[in-house]
């Protein structure tokens, strides 16, 4: 089917590609027209705005919408909801705050044109692997783009069946998912990452505890900070930590993507030398805490993991200054001074 795509990113460039390569047909458009033209040479239709977009496309049009989450996606939506007619379909393939699709879809709908989220995960490996798609919006709408759902997801021969399933394949078992209406596709999206950070900070947490069995040696040498060691001889384990994660890969409980994706980081770089240690968030592991608190459900991991983030970076220095600062007022204790 045809459908036209907003932002070239690698994302909606590589959703394009995988789309082209199954058939259909794809009108793109994006504020980079070096985007445009690389796309354009594999064979989808340029366009020069979202007006000339439209004008390409047959109605009732299908257009996804691949910009950052935020300012920039609501400004693209607002300009759809003056541009497209009445029961086109925007879908919105970024990682966009459920509440937004709410107003969103109120938005479009004054128009009589249909919102679809679609939480969209995979990332740079999607071209290959297809995407997963958490998809929320009215049912028709959704039947009617499935097509396109169904190119762009992995596909029902990527996972082994579940045990006891049987019959008619599911379209969850081909890698989307219609959740419910507007916002449950984000919502489960949002809570797919809060899920990230949390198995992500396992993994980093675990290594960081393996690299370190051999902090009996340099307590021994005097450079640690840490009180003595009580039996420093129980931690005189240097392990490469790369090669643990290799053999995590192979039959251990913990083996998943992410430790595959470890090891690969791990076997180009053992020191991990070119990441400064900082980690940036876009914003979902926030709003899971945020619906866990609204909930009134327990969610300490995944909150944890998100501090620390936020501790990864400067923020955390004031209140680690503060302990420093009491530390030594009601104890008289040698804190180190500012370097
Ligand atoms: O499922 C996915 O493909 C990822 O989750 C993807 O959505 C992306 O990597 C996040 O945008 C990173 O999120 P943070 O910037 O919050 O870590």
């Amino acid at each position: 089917m045809q459908l036209g795509m907003i932002g070239l990113g690698r994302m909606g460039a590589n959703l394009v590609r995988r789309l082209m390569r199954d058939g259909h047909e794809c009108v793109v458009y994006d504020h980079n027209v070096d985007a445009i033209k690389a796309l354009a040479d594999e064979g989808a239709i340029a366009s020069g705005s979202i007006a000339d977009l439209k004008a390409k496309l047959d109605g009732p049009r299908a257009v996804w919408v691949m910009v950052p989450a935020g300012d920039i996606t609501t400004s693209v939506i607002e300009e759809l909801a003056t541009t497209l007619d009445s029961d086109d379909i925007v879908i919105d393939g970024g990682n966009s705050y459920y509440r937004d699709d709410i107003r969103h879809a109120k938005r479009l709908s004054e128009k009589g044109i249909h919102l679809i989220d679609c939480g969209t995960s995979g990332g740079v490996w999607g071209l290959e692997r297809g995407y997963c798609l958490m998809i929320g919006g009215e049912t028709e709408p959704v039947a009617r783009v499935e097509a396109i759902f169904k190119t762009i997801a992995p596909g029902f021969e990527s996972a082994e069946r579940t045990p006891g399933r049987e019959g008619a394949i599911a379209p969850s078992e081909m890698g989307y998912l219609h959740c419910g209406p507007n916002g449950a596709g984000h919502f489960v999206k949002m809570v797919h990452n809060g899920i990230e950070y949390g198995m992500m900070a396992s993994i980093a947490e675990g290594l960081n505890i393996i690299r370190n069995a051999d902090i009996g040696t340099r307590i021994e040498k005097g450079d640690a900070e840490t009180a003595p060691l009580a039996e420093p001889e129980f931690y005189q384990y240097d392990i490469d930590v790369a090669e643990v994660t290799e053999v995590w890969r192979r039959g251990s409980v913990v083996g998943s993507w992410l430790v595959d994706l470890t090891a690969e980081a791990l076997h180009e770089s053992p020191d991990l030398a070119d990441y400064s240690g900082r980690v940036s968030d876009s914003g979902e592991g926030r709003w899971t805490s945020i619906a866990a608190i609204d909930e009134g459900v327990p969610a300490p991991v995944l909150s944890a993991a998100l501090y620390s983030r936020f501790a990864s970076r400067d923020l955390s220095k004031f209140a680690d200054q503060a302990l420093s600062a009491m530390r030594k007022e009601f104890g008289g204790h040698d804190e180190k001074p500012a370097s």
